[in-house]
C-alpha cells in the first residue's frame, strides 16, 4: 500500500468534551496535523474556513447534534468533499443507518479501542487523498490549469441552492478575451496558448475569498462564481478584472480596441428567488457580456436579473 503523506492532511474533532478531544489527538498526532472545535456551529465554521481532510464528529453534543452537522457540511459545496466520521457512544444498527444517511463514511464507536479507531482513520485520509487526486484530474482545464466547465456547472448549481436557502446574493463573471481570433492569426496558436495562460493566472489571483471558483469555460471564455456578491461587488470585481489584464500589457497589435490584450466581462448578481434557475444567472451574465462587446469591449457590464 503506498505511503500516508501525513503532512497534507488536516484532521478535525468537533466533540463538546475536551477529554475526547484529547484522547482523539494523542492517537491520531501523527495522521495530520489536528484541529478542534468543541460544538457544531463552530466546528462548521472552521471545516468552510480549512476545509479538513477529516471531520470526527461527535453525535451527542449541546446545540446541533452531529447528525445535523454532517448533514450540512454535506450540503455546503465548501466543505462537501471532507469525509465525516461520526464518533458515538451509541452502538446498534439504527445509529450506524442514521449517521450513514446524513453523508457520513464510517462510524466509530467509543469507548475507543485505539487500533481500530487509527486504522479507520487512516484508511479513510488514504482514500480522500486518491479522491482528491482524480477529483483534481477530472474536474481541471489542461492548458490553464483552472477549473473546467463542468465543474463550474456542477458547483454553480449548488451554489445557486445554498443562496437561494440562505437568501444572499450570488454573482456569475463571465470573461471573453477580445479579438482572440485576430491575436491567434499574429501571433499563432502557440503563443495564444500562453496568452490565455497568462490571463487564467491573472484572473485567478483576484479569486482568494472561500467558494470563489474560477473555470475556463470556453476556448478563450473564462467564468468565476462570486459568492455573498451583489451587483455592485459584481461591478467592482469587473472592472477590477478588467484592469488587471490590462495591466499584464500583453501586446496585442491587431486588436481593433487597444494595443494590448483586453477582456470583456459580463456579471449577473440576484438573491436566488424560488422560481429561478442557475442557467438563468448564467443567461443573464452572457447577455451582459454580449452588451460589454457590443459596447466596444474592454469593460465589464452587469445585467439585471431577467
Ligand atoms: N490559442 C488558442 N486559441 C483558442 C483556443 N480555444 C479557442 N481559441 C480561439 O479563440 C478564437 C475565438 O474567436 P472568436 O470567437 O471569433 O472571438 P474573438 O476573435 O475573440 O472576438 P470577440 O470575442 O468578438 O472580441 C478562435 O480563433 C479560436 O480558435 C485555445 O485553446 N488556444
Amino acid at each position: 500500500m503506498p505511503e500516508l503523506d501525513a503532512g497534507s492532511n488536516l484532521i478535525l474533532i468537533i466533540d463538546d468534551s475536551v477529554d475526547t478531544i484529547r484522547l482523539l489527538s494523542s492517537m491520531l498526532k501523527d495522521q495530520g496535523k489536528i484541529l478542534f472545535a468543541t460544538n457544531g456551529e463552530t466546528g462548521i465554521r472552521l471545516a468552510q474556513m480549512q476545509q479538513p481532510t477529516l471531520i470526527l464528529l461527535d453525535v451527542e453534543m449541546a446545540g446541533m447534534n452531529g447528525y445535523e452537522v454532517c448533514a450540512a457540511l454535506k450540503t455546503d459545496p465548501t466543505t462537501q468533499d471532507c469525509a465525516v466520521i461520526i464518533v458515538t457512544a451509541n452502538t446498534g444498527m439504527e445509529h450506524e443507518i442514521a449517521a450513514l444517511e446524513a453523508g457520513a463514511v464510517d462510524f466509530i464507536t467509543k469507548p475507543f479501542n485505539p487500533p481500530v479507531v487509527r486504522a479507520r482513520v487512516q484508511t479513510h485520509l488514504r482514500l480522500q487523498q486518491h479522491t482528491a487526486m482524480m477529483r483534481q484530474l477530472a474536474n481541471r482545464d489542461g492548458l490553464t490549469g483552472l477549473y473546467n466547465r463542468r465543474y463550474l456547472d456542477e458547483v454553480l448549481s449548488l451554489e445557486f441552492e445554498r443562496h437561494r436557502r440562505q437568501q444572499l446574493p450570488l454573482a456569475l463573471a463571465i470573461i471573453d478575451v477580445d479579438h482572440f481570433k485576430a491575436y491567434n492569426d499574429h501571433y499563432g496558436h502557440p503563443q495564444g496558448d500562453v496568452c490565455l495562460q497568462s490571463v487564467a493566472t491573472a484572473i485567478s489571483t483576484v479569486a482568494r475569498r472561500p467558494g470563489e471558483r474560477v473555470a475556463r469555460y470556453g476556448g478563450e471564455e473564462f467564468a468565476v462564481i462570486l459568492p455573498h456578491t451583489d451587483a455592485a461587488g459584481a461591478e467592482r470585481y469587473g472592472r477590477w478584472l478588467c484592469q488587471l489584464v490590462r495591466d499584464l500589457q500583453i501586446p496585442h497589435q491587431s486588436s481593433a480596441t487597444a494595443p494590448t490584450v483586453t477582456i470583456s466581462v459580463g456579471l449577473a448578481a440576484v438573491v436566488p428567488p424560488v422560481e429561478g434557475s442557475a442557467q438563468q444567472l448564467i443567461a443573464a451574465a452572457d447577455q451582459a457580456l454580449y452588451l460589454a462587446k457590443t459596447a466596444g469591449r474592454n469593460r465589464a457590464i452587469v445585467n439585471n436579473w431577467p
